[in-house]
């Protein structure tokens, strides 16, 4: 019998051209020591600081691929679904070692902007895009280097948990591997699944069931299981699409206490709805706004204590402040 990831091993292979983590059910499992901010106030977008002149100051570790952080800036990001164009030159850096979120009111596109960071706006067939995301310095769109690995070094956690549910937990968290076509001898591979979920903070739980299915588990824990499967590629930075959205309050506290502790070792950018987890969670925060059928641009970004306690547009206020959206 053919093990389950060989089958999807095998679908890749066959495929022409494969997207890395093309969906295989829900939405797709994918595949520094740089100075961190620490600026005095947020800055409003054209307000004299483009924010791709912010100089960033931080620190310290992440994966096999390299042992620094790695610091993500998107420049003067368009995007458009067919005609209609839902983000205007938006520019951003996420420092490296940090948390940045991502707010703003529905449909301002945060979302879009998230998918563009690891090239899944492109799956969409009608969706275009300008502009230049940085991957420590290197443009991952430029034509030299493969969709696969911008995916595999900037990884997803989406809304919704989509683990395999028919795989067994061990085979969820290396399936990402898999796909990528890296190889592992059966120690490594254990020491790796270990590793993966005690940093997702799911080990202590499901370590003695390691060959039950994914779907048998909580969603919380199924969350924290696409965490660990993330985390397993060694990606550089790690994608969060309102990963707690879905889950209880228990379980939202133990994501976000995960997010603190994998910081450390991974970039991360995070959607959220929820104004105290961008407070909780977040460095630095980014606020979005698409006012009136216009397309959703950056109105302020900066520390997050700053754009709390002291934001300088007064409709960051109102939206951190629960006014609107
Ligand atoms: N696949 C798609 N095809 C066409 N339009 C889309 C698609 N995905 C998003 N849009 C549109 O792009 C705009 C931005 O959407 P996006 O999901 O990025 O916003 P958002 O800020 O993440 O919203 P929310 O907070 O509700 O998730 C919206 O007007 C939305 O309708």
């Amino acid at each position: 019998m053919t093990h389950p990831i060989d089958d999807i091993v095998a679908r890749r292979d066959a495929a022409q051209d494969p997207p890395a983590g093309t969906p295989l059910g829900g939405e797709t499992p994918t595949l520094v020591d740089i100075p961190q901010a620490e600026l005095a106030a947020p800055h409003r977008a054209g307000d004299g600081l483009a924010s791709t002149e912010v100089m960033h100051r931080g620190s310290a570790r992440v994966g096999a691929a390299t042992d620094s952080l790695a610091m993500l800036e998107a420049r003067s990001i368009s995007a458009w679904f067919g005609d209609r164009k839902v983000l205007d030159r938006v520019s951003l850096t996420m420092p490296a070692g940090q948390v940045t979120a991502l707010i703003g009111p529905s449909g301002c596109g945060k979302s879009t902007f998230l998918r563009i960071l690891n090239r899944m706006h492109e799956l969409v067939p009608s969706a275009a895009l300008a502009g230049e995301v940085l991957l420590d310095g290197r443009d991952i769109y430029d034509s030299s280097r493969r969709v696969t690995d911008a995916r595999r070094q900037i990884g997803m956690v989406f809304q919704k948990p989509n683990p395999f549910p028919a795989m067994s937990i061990y085979d969820n968290v290396i399936s990402g591997l898999r796909l990528t076509g890296i190889r592992a001898g059966r120690r490594e591979l254990d020491d790796l699944v270990e590793e993966c979920l005690i940093k997702a903070g799911l080990w202590k739980e499901v370590r003695d069931r390691l060959r039950q299915p994914g779907g048998a588990l909580s969603g919380g824990q199924q969350q924290r299981l696409c965490i660990a499967r993330s985390l397993a590629v060694r990606p550089r930075v790690l994608l969060m699409d309102e990963p707690c959205s879905a889950l209880d309050p228990t379980s939202t506290r133990r994501i976000e206490e995960t997010i603190a502790e994998l910081v450390t070792e991974v970039t991360i950018v995070i959607v959220t709805h929820n104004m105290q987890q961008a407070a909780r969670v977040s460095d630095e925060c980014a606020f979005f706004l698409a006012s009136q059928g216009t397309p959703g641009s950056i109105v302020e970004y900066g520390p997050t204590s700053a754009m709390f306690e002291n934001p300088q547009d007064s409709r960051t206020y109102d939206y951190v402040h629960g006014r609107f959206g």
